[in-house]
């Protein structure tokens, strides 16, 4: 997909931008505090409803203001024109694709796919197992039609056998919702261990141009249960007495994780920050290679801040490779790098400041 047009109302402190990019690399500079970062979040919202520092009504919305709006236009891989538009109030929204109303913002989340690396993004790696599930689900969100309907009803399931686990129940009384959880739940789970094993191969090849020195990474699926002993529905058996005792459910897919493991290292607390970061980018671009394989397009490819977070020969790397294959890049930088050129050249330069953009 090709991001032709994004008219950002109100957001932080961008207060009118009218963002015009180009098909490949867009570079966009400025200071600190200027706006670059809220111009991807505005593309980020698009593509996942939330921004990745956090809900809309977390003071994305500028302040002062009831609301914020976005409108954008981009090129499907068929070529065509698409169209949304977002006016968000925090906890109200209202939203549109191609001239009609959007009935959920899922909707619209499914028509643009959009994959960012920010200075947050190595909490993939070191962070808590919930970025490792969005980032799972994101993918399978996209590319697999099954995904959403067996999401939805594991987490009704859940949300309901939560419930009645906090009126102290006798165990037998949970056999219909462990019945239920545990038939959404295989599902989820195989789908998500289904996408994991079509990822590594090629996380394994584009962390082979970042990290050669780690040894072939490896993908492990950590499913939220021991899979390999027992179906769901046993495991939430032989848990029913502990969960009662705790008010929730202690095992499932909701408490799903995976990791990456390098050959050449015993365990991800062996990773330096910087090898975290180059991993984290390594998996992101790799979902971005797999999506690709997949959907016959590119998903847009926002880069907050490289810089801050790799040295120069991986950031060459890492761009080169994306540009390599055609994808629409949104670089930021607090300065223009001095070693963008040839086939890392900015399609178009832009320019933050106080809020303003402009094209350079
Ligand atoms: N709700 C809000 N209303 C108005 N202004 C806001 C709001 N939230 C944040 N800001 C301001 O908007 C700016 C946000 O800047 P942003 O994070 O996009 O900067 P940046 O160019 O990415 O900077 P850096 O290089 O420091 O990461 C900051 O100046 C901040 O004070």
């Amino acid at each position: 997909m090709r991001l032709t047009r994004l008219d950002i109302r109100r957001l932080r402190c961008l207060q009118q931008v009218d963002f015009r990019p180009a098909p490949g690399l867009n570079l966009v500079t400025g200071g600190n505090g200027a706006g670059k970062t809220s111009l991807v979040e505005a593309i980020h919202l698009l593509g996942y409803g939330r921004s990745f520092r956090g809900r809309v009504r977390d003071g994305l919305i500028r302040t002062g203001s009831p609301n914020l709006e976005l409108y954008a236009e981009w090129l499907d891989g068929q070529g065509r024109t698409r169209r949304a538009g977002l006016r968000h109030g925090g906890s109200d929204w209202e939203a549109r694709l191609d001239g009609a109303p959007a009935p959920s913002l899922t909707e619209l989340c499914a028509e643009l796919a959009v994959v960012t690396f920010e200075p947050g993004s190595h909490e993939l790696i070191a962070g808590g197992a919930e970025h490792r599930r969005r980032f799972l689900d994101w993918a399978l969100f996209h590319v697999e039609p099954a995904f959403l309907p067996v999401w939805r009803r594991y987490a009704r399931a859940l949300k309901q056998r939560n419930a009645l686990l906090k009126r102290q129940p006798a165990p037998s009384a949970l056999a219909p919702w462990d019945r239920e959880l545990a038939e959404a739940g295989e599902s989820l789970s195989r789908l998500r261990a289904d996408y994991l094993d079509r990822l590594e191969p090629v996380l394994a090849a584009t962390a082979r141009e970042f990290l050669p020195e780690l040894g072939e990474a490896g993908l492990r699926f950590l499913p939220g249960w021991r899979r390999e002993d027992s179906p769901l529905e046993d495991a939430l058996l032989l848990a029913r007495e502990r969960d009662v005792a705790l008010g929730y459910t202690s095992l499932g897919p909701h408490r799903a994780d995976w990791r990456v493991d390098y050959v050449g290292l015993p365990g991800r607390e062996a990773l330096s920050r910087g090898q975290e970061k180059l991993t984290a980018l390594a998996c992101v671009l790799a979902q971005a290679r797999a999506f690709a394989a997949d959907k016959g397009e590119w998903p847009l490819v926002c880069l907050d801040d490289l810089a801050s977070e790799l040295d120069q020969t991986h950031r060459h790397q890492a761009l080169a490779s994306v540009l390599s294959s055609g994808a629409q890049v949104i670089l930021t930088a607090t300065e223009a790098p001095g070693d963008l050129a040839g086939a890392l050249a900015p399609e178009k330069r832009f320019h933050v400041e106080q809020g303003q953009l402009h094209e350079r």
